[in-house]
């Protein structure tokens, strides 16, 4: 398997696979959004066009990162996500760097969105397609943030098929920029417990496949019996 490890600037052409990583904490907090009973998030392209889609759709739950602010439901943090009950509901999410990785690659065939919680599935639907060439959008600090390239490593490695032991991934990840600072809460928006659960390796048994869809770009949950399957072949 070719792999390749971009940040957003870098991204030219579409790539025939791309798989965005935001652990701290865009996709940690879609994947809790999921286990929590969403049934799609929508990635927005602006706080603008969120509060636009919150407008038309009342019911539709929107998330930004960092502080709270009006229009909005709920913050992008996984350990505020954990208690809040997202049954059936569409959530509306827009953040820094996770969800414009995931638009700005949104051509691509296929696009997953993954963290260390969904590292395992997403490596798993990798090897079951068996793509020969993934790119890895390193979405954190313009491709720097070791948090997100730790994470893609490790599941590029997995995706290969090669045993391998998480620990000095994880330990990168632990002493990472975006770590740090949500440890000492210089982000706001922030629990204490949120580092740690960014850095739950395997948590969710489901991939997230984001796919167009009326143009706009919808993320699912995925597991080897979801209906996305039929879509996926
Ligand atoms: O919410 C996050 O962790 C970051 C931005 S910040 O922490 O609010 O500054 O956004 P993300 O797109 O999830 O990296
Ligand atoms: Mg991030």
């Amino acid at each position: 398997m070719q792999t390749r490890f971009l940040g957003i600037p870098e991204l030219a052409q579409p790539p025939s696979v791309a798989v965005v990583i935001d652990v701290m904490r865009a996709f940690t907090v879609a994947a809790w959004a999921f286990a929590r009973g969403a049934e799609e998030i929508v990635l927005a392209g602006s706080l603008d066009e969120a509060l636009a889609l919150k407008a038309r759709h009342p019911d539709w739950v929107a998330l930004k990162d960092g502080a709270p602010a009006p229009g909005f439901d709920i913050v992008n943090s996984p350990a505020l996500l954990r208690t809040y009950d997202l049954g059936g509901r569409t959530v509306v999410q827009k953040t820094t760097a996770g969800t414009v990785g995931a638009l700005a690659v949104r051509e691509a065939p296929l696009v997953l969105c993954a963290g260390f919680v969904v590292a395992e599935a997403t490596a798993r639907l990798l090897r079951a397609r068996g793509c020969d060439s993934v790119t890895f959008v390193v979405t954190g600090e313009d491709g720097r943030a070791d948090e997100d390239l730790a994470c893609a490593q490790y599941i590029a490695r997995r995706a290969a098929g090669a045993e391998t032991d998480p620990t000095g991934f994880l330990r990168r990840a632990a002493a990472s920029r975006a770590a740090t600072e949500l440890a000492q809460g210089l982000r706001r928006g922030a629990h204490p417990d949120d580092v740690a659960l960014c850095l739950e390796l395997d948590r969710f048994p489901f991939a997230m496949v984001a796919t167009e869809e009326d143009s706009l770009m919808v993320l699912r949950p995925y597991t080897a019996l979801s209906p996305v399957d039929e879509t996926l072949d």
